[in-house]
């Protein structure tokens, strides 16, 4: 079978993952796009062989679409959401699932009185294979108990819309999506500390910021984030347990010695340094789909959590570094809890 897709939102991303599924991915067709800009819409779908469509709601009413792509911008996406689930369409939605923890929840609930499963969140670190084998790593128990974790996120440059809140609600919800996970721990309190800023990008921003995070049962969390830190885009995970560590590995790149030096070309953009993570995520986004089955990727209430845990950070940057604890409702049977 193939998975008939529509995409809301033809953007940067939105395009990108357009190329993934129709030459990466098998099994799946692009065949409806809609964005606000009605040209790109159009010169988007023509590209592939879609129909370009007026709104996100044509689009997933279409009986051409069996699932939906959410790639417009962030605040517009609980209402896409909202609407696939109620036609009963699978939908994939880019991080944020939601602006505010209250959207998030309606998702959530909205999904529950469905019934099942039909909301995947476009978090991707856990299809990194990095990440994977981290992942296995810390589960066979091979460093004992998980006691500390060391991150950096770090991007060459950002534009100068980028704000201090977007280092936590942007920037760092990735590494607050993937610890929750690898850890398979949830995070209780968030704190955020600035150091002195970096004079090489824009006054008004913070960076870089340190990040402190502690889980339910009582591992640390460091993260630093700095988005302007110029050399390139650079993703740093380290657990330290009881009777080990286990570090993320670097992007695999040969080493080049030339002109008495030894070196490495560091990669410049999350593109590059995910396209792996992007692909295994829409091959099992689509294979899980074509089967009828509920998606195995970050569900609502991942997507909810990551909302108030980023809520959490910038209410502790906006107050001078308290330390705050996360707001987050007792997590539903129906999502693995026990509520
Ligand atoms: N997983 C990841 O690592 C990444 C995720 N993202 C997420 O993807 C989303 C899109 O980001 P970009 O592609 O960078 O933005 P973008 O601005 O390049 O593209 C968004 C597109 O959505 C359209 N749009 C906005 N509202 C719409 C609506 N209601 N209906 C139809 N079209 C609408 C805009 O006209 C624009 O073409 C964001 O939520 C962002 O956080 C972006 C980059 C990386
Ligand atoms: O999602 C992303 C961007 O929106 C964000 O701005 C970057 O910092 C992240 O590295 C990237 O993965």
């Amino acid at each position: 079978m193939t998975v008939r897709v529509g995409v809301i939102g033809a953007g940067m991303i939105g395009q990108d993952h357009i190329r993934r599924l129709t030459e990466v991915v098998t099994g799946a067709a692009v065949t409806a796009v809609t964005d606000i800009d009605a040209a790109r819409a159009a010169e988007v779908a023509a590209r592939v062989g879609a129909a370009a469509l007026p709104t996100g709601a044509d689009l997933i009413a279409s009986p051409d679409v069996d699932a939906v792509l959410v790639t417009s911008w962030g605040p517009t996406h609980a209402e896409h959401v909202l609407n696939a689930i109620a036609a009963g369409k699978p939908v994939f939605c880019e991080k944020p699932l939601a602006t505010t923890a209250e959207d998030c929840l309606r998702v959530v609930d909205a999904e529950r009185a469905h019934g099942r499963r039909l909301v995947q969140v476009g978090f991707m670190r856990g299809f990194d294979p990095g990440y994977r084998q981290m992942k296995e790593v810390i589960a066979a128990g091979a460093i004992g108990t998980p006691l500390i974790v060391h991150c950096a996120h770090r991007n060459p440059t950002v534009p100068e819309s980028y704000t201090s809140v977007m280092a936590a609600q942007d920037t760092a919800v990735h590494e607050i999506d993937v610890l929750r996970w690898l850890l398979d721990d949830e995070i209780v309190t968030a704190q955020v500390i600035t150091p002195r800023a970096t004079g090489k990008r824009f006054a008004h921003l913070k960076d870089p910021q340190l990040m402190y995070f502690e889980t339910a049962s009582g591992v640390r969390i460091g993260l630093e984030v700095f988005v302007n830190c110029q050399y390139g885009y650079d993703i740093q995970c380290e657990t330290v347990g009881e009777e080990g560590l286990v570090r993320l590995p670097d992007p695999a790149a040969v080493g080049v010695r030339s002109a008495g030096r030894h070196g490495t070309a560091v990669l410049q953009d999350w593109k590059g340094r995910f396209a792996d993570a992007f692909d295994t995520e829409f091959r099992e986004w689509i294979n899980a789909v074509a089967a009828g089955a509920e998606p195995t990727g970050p569900s609502a209430w991942d997507g909810y959590a990551a909302t108030v845990i980023t809520d959490a950070a910038v209410r502790s940057l906006e107050t001078d570094g308290q330390v705050v604890t996360v707001d987050m409702k007792p997590r539903p049977a129906f999502y693995g809890g026990t509520a």
